[in-house]
């Protein structure tokens, strides 16, 4: 049984290099950090901190130069770091979803079709009433049949978030869900992610630059030059904002 002091994922000594010489490029270096679950996690930082690929290195997306990456659910514990291309898709599919900027959804295929894309590819049965209710906070129900160009980018991000929580994985990820989205859309999404926590006791890692939104997190952890510089519970948006012109962003 999982209790809310257990991280759902923890990285050890992560270092990641691009380049070699003057021109290497440092985004991780001995990066530890624990991320509890069932709670809302906001990463913040300068650009170039190191944020992204933080999160693509924790979802397994892309891979650090060492350290080590393990990820805890109601499946059991994993260890991400050494797993091979096969095990990590196997990984992501059942226990990872990814909400990504740019919506990153399937263009030939339907809302509906793109939101049930990873269940169906886990091979596991949907759960309809839980897809209903999702569909039905997200307001797309007059919606399902619209390819992604049909759809405004409120809309694609909203199906990009159903997509993420249908098959109801343990751990969200989400790398400047708002960064596209006006006001009102940008608050729909991280409503939804509060709700993943609250009532889904899901884990939500968003990487933001927005202090507005970092601030629905529990908890914001603060990058810089590829290390953790600081974390704040319970932030507001106004220490956020002070904390970043101090790191120099
Ligand atoms: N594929 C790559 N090849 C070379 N350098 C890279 C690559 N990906 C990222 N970097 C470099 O690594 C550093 C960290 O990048 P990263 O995208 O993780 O930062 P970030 O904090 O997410 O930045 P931003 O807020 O601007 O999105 C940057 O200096 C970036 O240029």
């Amino acid at each position: 049984m999982m209790t809310e002091l257990t991280p759902a994922l923890r990285a050890r000594d992560l270092n990641k290099t691009y380049g070699s010489g003057d021109a290497a490029v440092h985004p991780l270096r001995s990066l530890s950090i624990d991320f509890p679950a069932a709670r809302f996690t906001s990463v913040m930082g300068p650009s170039g901190s190191g944020k992204s690929t933080l999160l693509h290195v924790l979802a397994g997306l892309d891979t650090a130069d060492d350290g080590e990456v393990t990820l805890s659910s109601p499946r059991g514990e994993t260890t991400l770091t050494g797993l091979n291309e096969k095990q990590l898709t196997r990984v992501r599919r059942e226990s990872i979803g990814f909400i990504f900027q740019s919506y990153n959804l399937v263009p030939a295929m339907t809302a509906e079709e793109n939101i049930l894309l990873p269940t169906n590819l886990g091979g596991d049965a949907v759960d309809r009433d839980f897809y209903q209710q999702v569909i039905d906070r997200l307001g797309l129900a007059d919606r399902l049949s619209h390819r992604p160009f049909e759809l405004s980018g409120g809309q694609q991000q909203r199906v990009a978030v159903a997509r993420a929580l249908v098959s109801r994985p343990a751990v969200i990820f989400a790398d400047e869900p708002t960064g596209n989205l006006d006001q009102t859309s940008g608050a729909e999404v991280l409503g939804l992610l509060r709700t993943a926590v609250d009532e889904f006791a899901q884990t939500v890692i968003m990487v933001t630059h927005d202090a507005n939104a970092a601030a629905q997190a529990d908890r914001t952890v603060l990058l810089a030059d590829g290390r953790v510089a600081g974390t704040i519970e319970n932030p507001t948006a106004s220490q956020l904002a002070a904390a970043l012109i101090e790191a120099g962003s």
